[in-house]
């Protein structure tokens, strides 16, 4: 087991290069299992979460070949609706597209429920209503999803609230359903596009996508296709907030800036400079102090909940008093008692956050206990006096790609180390 170790103080500059999108790749993925002949996905995330993903797809008989370039070839003529109750599937929250995709394709899947960050509840039941809707039976056995259907129809879903998980999981069975679905209060985030763009390519019919308004023509038969992700707007999302924390000069290249303006503007207010340019965004700091600034998480286009920890922890160091208010998932705030372990001045009161600023951060032992909170605690250790060391890198691994690599190339001090048998003991124990 490594820990992440960092030592803080050091100007970061220079050019980062962005991945494809994990949250996008999360789908597209198992969106393949729809198609009757090969599709090739370029520009995937190195990854654990899709390296997760390319196995299960192999687990159900299907050829998955992810190439150096990080190119996914996948042949699914082969796949069969094997049951995939637990294992693999517990380790991530996207498992659950297994279910649409394989209820599109097969008329039937058994999936254990999803694993993923521990955000406090993360339900499925407005999933569970589109897939009802559709025509399929689903029940919960001893923790697995089993769905059951003699034919998918199209039908009218009005979904209660606003999830990206449930628009793209309809849309993956809806494709393959006899007749018009409409799933309305759909998401709109640039995620849900990119799947519509991929199964558009396989023959899909679906208008709407990236609109509160989907229509999905259902199709008897969907082929091969290429198709290459969007870039991650989160992964770049975090490395702006770690140009405004630490930055000189940080210049983002593979972005697409119309996906981060409300992170644009949140960063702005704050005194941050930022152009932007077809595919690059530039973040640098004048000599001013940066200003507190309020937060809410809203579905996009509003401020991603994703990217309110790692802002959180640039917010410590402004002056003043900022509230960040997560509406999405109101438990999102582990990462708080361990920037307070560092000497940052918050507190949580209900669904928000209070920062008093600025604080001067100090190295200290920490322990990542979801992804977003890894990179909160990546931003707090740059920014902190001394060394900082970061435990449950499993985590920052689901879904940042050569963290280390990419921060070194930008001049700061980081690196992993093994840990040794008492902090694997007291990690176990935590
Ligand atoms: C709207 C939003 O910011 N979504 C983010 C959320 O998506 P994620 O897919 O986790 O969440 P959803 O977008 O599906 O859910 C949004 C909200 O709806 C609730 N809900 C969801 C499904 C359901 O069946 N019932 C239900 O009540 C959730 O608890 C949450 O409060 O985390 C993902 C990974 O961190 C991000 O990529 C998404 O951008
Ligand atoms: C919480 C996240 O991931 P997941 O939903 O896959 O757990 C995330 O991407 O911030």
């Amino acid at each position: 087991m490594e820990k992440l170790m960092i030592e803080g103080g050091y100007p970061l500059e220079g050019t980062v290069q962005i991945s494809g999108a994990k949250n996008s790749a999360v789908a597209l993925i198992p969106a393949t299992i729809l198609a009757e002949s090969t599709v090739t996905i370029e520009g995937l995330p190195n990854i654990s979460d899709v390296r997760i993903l390319r196995d299960l797809l192999e687990e159900i008989g299907g050829e998955a070949y992810l190439d150096e370039n990080q190119s996914l070839t996948v042949n699914p003529e082969n796949m069969i609706p094997m049951p995939l109750p637990s294992g693999k599937v517990k380790k991530l929250r996207a498992s659950y597209y297994l279910m649409g995709a394989m209820l599109g394709r097969f008329k039937k899947a058994v999936i254990g429920l999803p694993g993923g960050c521990n955000l406090g509840p993360r339900p499925i039941d407005q999933h569970i209503k589109g897939f009802e809707a559709l025509g399929a039976k689903v029940t919960n056995e001893q923790g697995a999803i089993y769905l059951r259907a003699d034919e998918l129809v199209g039908a009218r879903i009005y979904l209660d609230v606003v999830s990206v998980g449930a628009t793209i999981n309809i849309m993956l069975a809806a494709v393959r359903a006899k007749g018009q679905t409409i799933i309305e209060n759909a998401a709109k985030e640039p995620e849900i596009i990119d799947v519509a763009t991929l199964l558009t390519s396989m023959g899909a019919r679906i208008k709407g996508a990236g609109t509160d308004v989907i229509r999905i023509d259902g199709v008897e038969k969907m082929h091969g296709c290429r198709h290459s992700i969007i870039p991650d707007r989160i992964e770049a999302g975090t490395y702006m907030i770690l140009a405004a924390s630490m930055g000189q000069q940080v210049l983002l290249d593979n972005v697409i800036p119309l996906h981060l303006e409300s992170l644009i503007a949140k960063l702005r207010e704050m005194g941050v400079f930022i152009e932007t340019k077809d595919d690059q965004v530039l973040v640098y700091r004048g000599k001013d102090p940066l200003k507190s600034v309020d937060i809410k998480t809203l579905v996009y286009p509003g401020f991603p909940t994703d990217l309110q920890q790692p802002f959180t922890s640039l917010l410590t160091s402004s002056e003043g008093t900022s509230i960040v208010t997560d509406t999405i998932y109101s438990a999102r705030f582990k990462h708080i008692d361990e920037l307070r372990r560092m000497g940052a001045n918050v507190k949580v009161e209900g669904r928000s956050a209070i920062i008093n600023g600025p604080a001067k951060l100090e190295g200290a032992k920490v322990k990542a206990s979801d992804l977003r909170a890894g990179a909160a605690l990546v931003v707090a250790g740059l920014m902190a006096e001394g060394v900082t060391e970061i435990s449950g890198l499993e985590h920052i691994d689901r879904g940042y790609e050569s963290l280390v690599e990419k921060l070194k190339g930008l001049g700061a001090k980081v690196w992993r180390e093994n840990m040794d048998v008492e902090e694997m003991e007291e990690m176990k124990n935590s």
